[in-house]
């Protein structure tokens, strides 16, 4: 649209702008209703924004959008203070900026009716010459973002398709995403080439939309599909993504517009002039004489994990690899942040080597910061030794914290322990409603290499992890703050300056000294390049730790807090007559992401601010990026309410006016002029007619009211002369003025209270909600495992339903089997044990018969022990006898013998006669006697009672010849 202003010859939108910069001479009011107007356009407009629908729409509408007579309109409302229905309050120094103002608008619209250029208008780099990003023709975009689109400028950029395992080229990575290459209304009119805005999008089989598609009954159409339209050509891919000619009626196909959309080819150096380049050109002054810096800008990417938000941001190749320097500025890969601080020291330098030349200008410096928003609880777990108040805290408050990436230079840093871990910062919001991160360290940046090097740094400092998607996965939302100040030549800024940063442009905005005549100058401002971490599903990153899970669920509730942010400023822009509000309070507070650029989002300061939104195209992550793209589709329709507008603006005049109040002031002066000088003051303040105006209406008030103090001294009669005239018109200013300050402060402090409350109750809400998702998280993962065993055992059952009842019957089989083998082998044991019992008894009876034999038979060997020792006594008798006879025998044969030697004469032999005459087996038993009788010797013993054998009995041992012994019949026995 703001190219339509940069028509050649004076055109129907110049003189239509004409008109409108009239009405706005006549009426600002009337302004601010266009204003609403447009919103209600927007809005009633297709949602994703689609600038030729607009400008068929409502012509106005496309007129007010013009980046020229914006800015002049913005310059216009800035030095004005409007109540909530646009009335002007304004008085009448208001009136002269109002007007002086407008001049400059007609100068504007003077300035377009007569431009020639087939550009839109970059804010002037005559004094600086960037080497290698200047724009080219080719690639001016359609929109140029914070020229005065009063939306959200949206840009998509779809990267090279990839599926979600990390492969490229499979089936997964087919491309969804059909870039729409129309011709625009400028391209039409023979402008330059201009970016496509649109995107078609179809659904691959797989995905949720075609299913759901698919198994609706009714088919929707594209053209009946919410947010769809019908594509004019009957083309339609599927999942491989080939097109189908064949198909007349395109389903489930989306189409999506926005400010511009950068392909899977577009390169960094596209991406960088054509949405970043010209929020770095706006943060200068707009020519060398100015003293004021432009209005913040605040670009921030937003995508699913793996969609190349990083990419975008930081790139590649500017690292310092073992500390060598690149040489080749900007490098091929350098994402936003490294080609940022390249464009702003090259534009520095110009700036102030011109400054330098031309004798005491203002010169100008840069300071970067880097910051994190992470969860502070999962990094309390993290790190050990924190204090123990921390702890808790981080146990029982899942906010995220904002922590610094850069070092910090402050007291507090040199006394933190290392194993403190990176300090905590705090959110503050100043009583004017700015809001800024406390003790954020800022360093000074001289040269691109300084500058890369501390980039190089944070990215090294923040918080990733690997997935199964990506392997550098940011887990956190990283903030890299670039402020230009302007430095007076007489006092240089010292590096190690550490001050509040506040990120509201209008905190670093100060009224120069000619007070209010002259705009408000800003002597500092900050362009926030926001990398935010992906939303992602944990299924697909398969990360399974709590820890990763939690950090997703942190990372997707701040994500969905800026969405629901986004959809509740589109609630609250003004609606079509008769259509009811759903508006509620935005909020914006709930997380620290987005009540840290709540001002960027809302006022004038979010037509500064960018939006690019990273796809990956591949039919895997179809449903995420339908999503996301609807999410920026959103974004993309929130235009920037007056309404906000003015009324911050009016705080910030009733703020600096309760300092130094104007009217105060002027009855000061005329109180101490001379009555000569009185009656000239009090012609001068006649000659008011506004401030006339404005006493006679509150003559009027006081008059009718009695309650206030002044109103009797104004109901008095009028004295008749002049300086009687003037001193009670200057005392009823006075008190007027005292109670318009007392009113005022008391507003200031219901305005605060109100403030407080709103904090307090969206901090006890986070907390609340994020135990309750700590707690839903938990409950859900447990029934989501639940379920998921639950399934695989249906599956199970459903593929094989006959199995089970086979398997079923197997096992009664086997038990039935069972049985009857235990009573089979109960019953063998049974038998076997009425075998043993009769064996058993068996056995008895005949140990018992044998037993009985045996006593018989020791009683019979008793028996014959006693008949043995019996014969033994009888035969030892006997033995002594026949001892005794032997010696006899023996003497008798002595004698004989003696009697031989003494008669040789006579026979000698008696003994051997006396043997002779024995018996033989007389003889013989006497030897065998003679051997029985050494009864000592225990083997003869023995042999007593040697088993005569069979049939034989036990006894003596037999002679030779029993029959023959004398004991013959004992030995038979
Ligand atoms: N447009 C692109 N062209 C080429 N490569 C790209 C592009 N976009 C992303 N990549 C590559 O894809 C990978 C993942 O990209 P990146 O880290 O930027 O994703 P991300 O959206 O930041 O993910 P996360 O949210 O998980 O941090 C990187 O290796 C990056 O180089």
């Amino acid at each position: 649209m703001s190219n339509e202003s940069e028509g050649g010859a004076p055109s129907m939108e110049s003189c239509d702008e004409c008109r409108d910069d009239a009405e706005t001479r006549r009426a600002p009011a009337a302004v601010f209703g266009r204003l609403e107007q447009e919103s209600r356009g927007a809005v009633a407009s297709h949602a994703g924004g689609n600038d030729e629908d607009e400008e068929q729409g409502d012509m106005n509408i496309t007129r007010l959008d013009d980046e020229e007579s914006n800015l002049d309109i913005n310059s216009v409302i800035s030095g004005m203070e409007e109540d909530e229905e646009g009335n002007i309050i304004g008085e009448q120094d208001q009136f002269e900026v109002f007007g002086k103002n407008l001049s400059s608008c007609f100068d504007n619209v003077g300035r377009i009716a007569s431009s020639t250029s087939q550009r839109p208008p970059l804010p002037p780099t005559r004094d600086v010459v960037i080497p290698t990003n200047k724009p080219s023709a080719a690639a001016v975009p359609q929109v140029v973002p914070g020229a005065g689109d009063k939306r959200l400028s949206v840009f998509l950029r779809v990267r090279p398709p990839v599926c979600s395992n990390g492969t490229k080229g499979n089936e997964g990575a087919a491309n969804t995403i059909e870039i729409i290459e129309t011709k625009s209304a400028a391209n039409q009119r023979g402008y330059a080439p201009t970016l496509p805005t649109t995107v078609r999008t179809y659904p691959p089989l797989n995905s949720n939309a075609a299913k759901v598609v698919r198994c609706g009954g009714k088919v929707p159409t594209a053209a009946s599909s919410c947010n769809s339209k019908k594509a004019p050509s009957s083309k339609s891919l599927i999942d491989d993504g080939r097109a189908d000619n064949d198909s007349t009626e395109v389903r489930g196909v989306k189409e999506y517009s926005y400010s511009g959309v950068f392909g899977p080819k577009s390169t960094q150096s596209e991406v960088y002039n054509n949405i970043a380049a010209p929020l770095v050109d706006g943060l200068f002054p707009r020519d060398m004489d100015s003293e004021s810096l432009g209005e913040s800008a605040l670009l921030f990417t937003l995508g699913v994990t793996n969609a190349g938000k990083t990419h975008t941001v930081m790139g590649t190749g500017f690292e310092t690899k073992g500390g060598k320097k690149s040489t080749d500025y900007p490098g091929e890969n350098w994402g936003i942040i490294p080609r940022a601080l390249h464009h702003i020291l090259t534009r520095i330098d110009g700036n102030n080597s011109a400054a330098a030349t031309n004798a005491g200008g203002p010169k100008l410096q840069m300071y970067m910061s880097y910051l994190e928003i992470y969860n502070e609880s999962i990094y309390v777990r993290k790190s050990l030794g924190f204090s123990r108040l921390s702890t808790v805290c981080s146990r029982h408050i899942a906010l995220p914290s904002v922590q610094d990436l850069l070092p910090q230079k402050t007291q507090n840093a040199a006394s933190r322990r290392p194993c403190d871990g990176p300090p905590t910062l705090k959110l503050r919001e100043s009583r004017r409603g700015r809001i800024f991160v406390r003790d954020l360290a800022r360093h000074a940046v001289s040269s691109v290499q300084q500058g890369l090097e501390l980039a190089q740094m944070a990215k090294t400092n923040r918080h990733t992890a690997s997935n199964n998607i990506n392997s550098q996965s940011s887990r956190s939302h990283s903030i890299c703050q670039l402020e230009i100040s302007l430095v007076p030549t007489a006092q240089k800024s010292s590096d190690a300056d550490l001050s509040e940063y506040e990120t509201d442009d209008e905190s670093v905005c100060s009224r120069s000294s000619a007070g209010r005549r002259k705009s408000l100058q800003r002597k500092s401002t900050i362009i926030w390049i926001v990398d935010l971490a992906g939303s992602e599903r944990s299924k697909k990153t398969r990360s399974h730790s709590s820890r990763q899970q939690k950090e997703a669920a942190i990372i997707n509730a701040s994500l969905m807090n800026l969405m629901r942010c986004l959809r509740e400023m589109l609630n609250h822009q003004p609606k079509k007559k008769g259509s009811s509000s759903k508006a509620g309070v935005i909020p914006f507070r709930e997380s620290k992401l987005t009540h840290m650029f709540m001002n960027h989002l809302t006022g004038p300061s979010a037509s500064r601010t960018c939006m690019i939104v990273n796809v990956n195209p591949a039919s895997d992550d179809y449903d995420e990026t339908q999503h996301v793209l609807g999410y920026a589709t959103t974004a993309r329709s929130v235009t920037i309410s007056a309404v906000d507008y003015n009324r911050k603006r009016r705080i910030l005049a009733k703020e600096s006016r309760v300092k130094l109040s104007p009217k105060k002031a002027l009855v000061g002066v005329v109180k101490k002029l001379s009555p000569k000088k009185r009656k000239g003051g009090a012609q001068q303040i006649e000659s008011m007619p506004h401030a006339n105006k404005r006493m006679r209406s509150h003559n009027h008030t006081s008059t009718s009211g009695s309650s206030t103090k002044f109103g009797g001294l104004l109901n008095k009669p009028r004295p008749k002369t002049s300086h009687q005239v003037t001193q009670v018109d200057a005392d009823a200013q006075e008190e007027l003025e005292r109670l318009r300050e007392e009113n005022f402060k008391l507003k200031i402090t219901v305005e605060d209270l109100g403030q407080q409350l709103v904090d307090c109750e969206a901090e006890v809400r986070g907390e609340v909600v994020n135990m309750m998702d700590e707690q839903l998280q938990e409950t859900k993962q447990w029934y989501e495992s639940r379920i998921d065993s639950l399934k695989e055992q249906i599956t199970s059952m459903q593929s094989s339903p006959g199995k089970s009842q086979r398997n079923e019957v197997d096992l009664l089989e086997r038990i039935e089997e069972c049985e009857n083998e235990m009573q089979r082998m109960g019953e063998d044991h049974k038998d076997e044990l009425s075998k043993m019992a009769l064996a058993q008894r068996r056995l008895v009876q005949q140990h018992e018969s044998e037993l009985r034999a045996e006593r018989q038979r020791g009683e019979r060997l008793q028996q014959d022990l006693g008949a043995s020792r019996h014969q033994y006594t009888e035969l030892k008798a006997s033995h002594d006898n026949i001892l005794a006879n032997l010696e006899s025998m023996k003497a008798r044969q002595e004698t004989e013998d003696a009697a031989a030697k003494e008669n040789p004469d006579e026979p000698s032999n008696t003994s051997s006669f006396a043997f002779k005459n024995l018996p033989r087996e007389r003889v013989s038993a006497v030897a065998s006697t003679s051997s029985i009788i050494d009864v000592t010797s225990p083997k003869k013993k023995r042999g007593w009672f040697k088993s005569p054998g069979k049939g034989k009995k036990i006894g003596l041992a037999e002679p030779d010849d029993g029959e023959r012994s004398p004991l013959g019949k004992i030995n038979t026995k």
